[in-house]
């Protein structure tokens, strides 16, 4: 960090200071005293309640100066979420980019830690797509490919224009928040990880969440930026069809989302898999496109995944002929593969074991390790 942290019970306030040593993705924030944000979030006050997400607690609140803002409140003073505070400091202050969530401020002080941030009106994407809104029809076609879009420009800056390279390791539906344009910005880098110059691949404690995690990284804890590509192949499927990553079936059966999607995908069902509440309100050649792009995304082979700049090119092609080149490549794969697991299912319960990742979760069904492996966390909470 560019700068000490200093207590927030003194009322000191230091301004216009900057993180993330210099140059270009640097970020005005400063430093909040307690007095303050409890004065502006009306003493964080239940009805200022925005949302509740791991680390705590996130309230609405207006500064001294008119500023809307939103802060999050650590729940409990532990180490591990001393470190996730400190890292989403450390983070956000070394971006600056129109789709990531910038740092307003933050105050540490005693056995308080709290972050700042610019209030979102309209809250996170999950909410439009599963939450209180999800039954209005603000979140139109247009408005979803924006969102999707913009997710993933904000993701390629941090894989790659950002130095050294950031992987967010938690891109999910409620990390996207949506500005009074419904313009992203993707949130949350408490579990972020920089990554040194040369390095492809990490190996770390498994963090995220439940439904967006890449095999490679739900089974060894293999991370590299193409964990982050897995978790927007996810989010992608979610804009489009508005399912959530992993669905609760009658008798406590779990389907995710890559499940349900495979069998209309391999069958050129591309319209059967469009939210319903569009009412057929998409454009096709768009629609058809995004899915090849999340299908390319969730493969289970990290190497075979585009990077986030393919992603972008190929989300922004009007003309999808990379993407049709490669959705083949992804049809003959997935052929060869259900053959595969035809010949190598000895015991008839339609999986294969553990042993070769391919041959067990296909080109697309790598969610498998998420709902067979405990001790990971349901859907919407943290490992
Ligand atoms: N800047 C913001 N503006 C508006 N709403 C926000 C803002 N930041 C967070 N929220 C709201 O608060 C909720 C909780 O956010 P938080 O990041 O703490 O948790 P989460 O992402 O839901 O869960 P997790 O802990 O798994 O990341 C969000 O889902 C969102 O609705």
């Amino acid at each position: 960090m560019g700068s000490s942290v200093s207590c927030c019970g003194n009322d000191k306030v230091e301004e216009g200071l900057t993180l993330g040593g210099g140059g270009e993705n640097v970020n005005q924030w400063r430093i909040f005293t307690y007095k303050e944000l409890h004065t502006a979030t009306n003493g964080f006050s239940d009805d200022y309640k925005l949302g509740e997400g791991g680390f705590g607690s996130v309230y609405w609140g207006r500064t001294s100066d008119g500023l809307q803002i939103a802060v999050k409140k650590l729940k409990s003073m532990n180490s591990k979420a001393e470190m996730e505070f400190a890292v989403e400091v450390e983070v956000l202050g070394r971006v600056r980019h129109k789709n990531l969530l910038g740092l307003r401020g933050y105050c540490a002080g005693n056995d308080q830690r709290l972050i700042v941030y610019d209030y979102m009106p309209n809250l996170s994407l999950l909410s439009h797509l599963h939450g209180q809104f999800a039954g209005e029809v603000q979140l139109d076609w247009k408005k979803r490919m924006k969102v999707a879009m913009g997710s993933a420009e904000g993701i390629l800056y941090l894989h790659h224009e950002v130095t050294p390279h950031i992987i967010h390791r938690d891109i999910k539906a409620s990390n996207v928040l949506l500005d009074s344009n419904f313009d992203p910005l993707v949130a949350d880098f408490g579990f972020a990880k920089l990554i040194p110059e040369g390095v492809s691949h990490m190996t770390t404690r498994v963090k995220g969440t439940l439904g967006y995690l890449a095999p490679e990284y739900a089974m060894w804890g293999k991370v590299s930026e193409s964990c982050d590509v897995y978790s927007f192949g996810i989010l992608l499927l979610e804009i489009v069809t508005g399912r959530k990553p992993i669905q609760k079936l009658p008798g406590g059966v779990k389907r995710t989302i890559t499940e349900w999607a495979e069998p209309h995908i391999s069958k050129g069902r591309f319209k059967d898999l469009a939210d319903p509440k569009l009412r057929g309100n998409f454009d096709e050649s768009q629609l058809v496109q995004a899915i090849n792009v999340a299908a390319l995304c969730v493969q289970s082979e990290p190497e075979k995944r585009p990077t986030m700049k393919e992603v972008v090119l190929l989300l922004n092609t009007a003309a999808p002929v990379a993407a049709r080149i490669k959705s083949v490549k992804y049809s003959e794969d997935l052929m060869a593969r259900d053959q595969d697991d035809d010949d190598d299912d000895d015991d008839g319960d339609g999986r294969n074991g553990y042993e070769d990742e391919s041959s067990v979760y296909g080109v697309f069904g790598a969610l498998e390790a998420q709902k067979m492996e405990a001790p990971f966390r349901r859907y919407g909470e943290r490992r």
